[in-house]
């Protein structure tokens, strides 16, 4: 039986990437990193609560290269999330919808991310 030619739906790689494609993408994998990240939060609470051994192990963990890299990221992950969230907020009173706005949020977003961020561990990691 010869099988009739069907028209295939345009796949990922054919859709030219824009600016608020990735934010969304990011949006939703950054949620998912919050709540693997709430979870370090969660083990760093019991330490300290159960006593002041587990929360030195802790501490050590979180305070090697790896582990402050992995809280730089969950930093960025919370702060780039909550920037997505104000964006949805703002289009909820109908506002930055065209196109071009649409972009200059999108990127906001992103610079407003990682400035945060930055300031964030500058402010209470790096200088102290
Ligand atoms: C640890 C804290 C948080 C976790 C674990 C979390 C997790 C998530 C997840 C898993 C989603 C679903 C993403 C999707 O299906 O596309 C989501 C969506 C959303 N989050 Fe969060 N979130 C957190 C904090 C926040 C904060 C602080 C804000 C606001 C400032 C926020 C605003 C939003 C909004 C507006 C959406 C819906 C986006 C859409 O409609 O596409 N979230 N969040």
């Amino acid at each position: 039986m010869s099988v009739r030619a069907r028209p295939t739906s345009p796949h990922l790689q054919i859709y030219r990437w824009t600016i608020t494609m990735a934010m969304s993408i990011l949006h939703r994998a950054t949620g998912i990193a919050n709540y693997a990240g709430m979870s370090l939060l969660v083990i760093w609470l019991v330490a300290a609560a159960v006593g002041q051994g587990p929360l030195d192990q802790v501490n050590a963990i979180y305070g090697s290269w790896f582990g402050q890299l992995v809280l730089f990221g969950f930093t960025w992950s919370l702060v780039h999330h909550m920037c997505g969230g104000i964006r949805h907020f703002i289009w909820d009173f109908a506002v930055m919808m065209e196109p071009g706005q649409r972009s200059t949020m999108a990127w906001a977003t992103l610079v407003a991310s990682i400035t945060i961020t930055l300031l964030v561990w500058t402010v209470f990691v790096w200088v102290k």
